[in-house]
């Protein structure tokens, strides 16, 4: 397997016009949040942080059950937490696990984070040395389905 290329952070934050130290604070914030993650089953810990427009940083992590498919991953943990505190839009997206190259979000939360977030918006994902990989929400998930094509047409299936 060819060597995963893993882009530095000088780079994304004028690409993503982050300010460095946020970017760092939220990095941060992701990987202690592993340390909260109740993965008694799979043992694989996932933390994510969300940096909301007005700059609150809001943490999540995933919280399994012995019924496994009942469990919740850290991205809808954390954006569960933010919508219900208030917290609507979104500027980046960080999500840290223990392996190398980084874990990126399943299916099912690459659509929950494009319910709330643009697809321009960045998610930096951390490896378990701290060094990332950085896509726009889009590049995960192309072609999305989103709230807005619900308002399109009548409603009842025409465009
Ligand atoms: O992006 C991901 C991928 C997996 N998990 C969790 C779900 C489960 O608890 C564990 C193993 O799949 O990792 C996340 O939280 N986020
Ligand atoms: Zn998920």
């Amino acid at each position: 397997m060819p060597p995963i290329r893993i882009p530095r952070s000088q780079d994304d934050e004028t690409k993503f016009d982050l300010d460095s130290e946020v970017l760092h604070e939220l990095k941060e914030k992701a990987i202690a949040a592993k340390g909260v993650a109740y993965c008694p089953y799979s043992h694989f810990r996932v933390g994510c942080a969300l940096l909301t427009e007005d700059e609150t940083i809001i943490t999540g992590a995933n919280v399994e059950c012995a019924s496994y498919n009942v469990g919740t991953c850290a991205e809808r943990c954390a954006l569960a937490k933010a919508v219900t505190e208030g917290h609507t839009k979104f500027k980046a997206v960080a999500v840290s696990t223990d392996i190398t190259p980084p874990a990126s979000p399943c299916g099912m939360c690459r659509q929950f984070i494009r319910e709330f977030c643009p697809l321009q918006m960045p998610v930096f994902m951390y490896d378990r040395d701290g060094n990332y990989v950085v896509k726009t929400l889009e590049e995960l998930l192309p072609m999305s389905f989103g709230p807005e094509d619900l308002r399109r047409g009548d409603g009842r299936g025409e465009l």
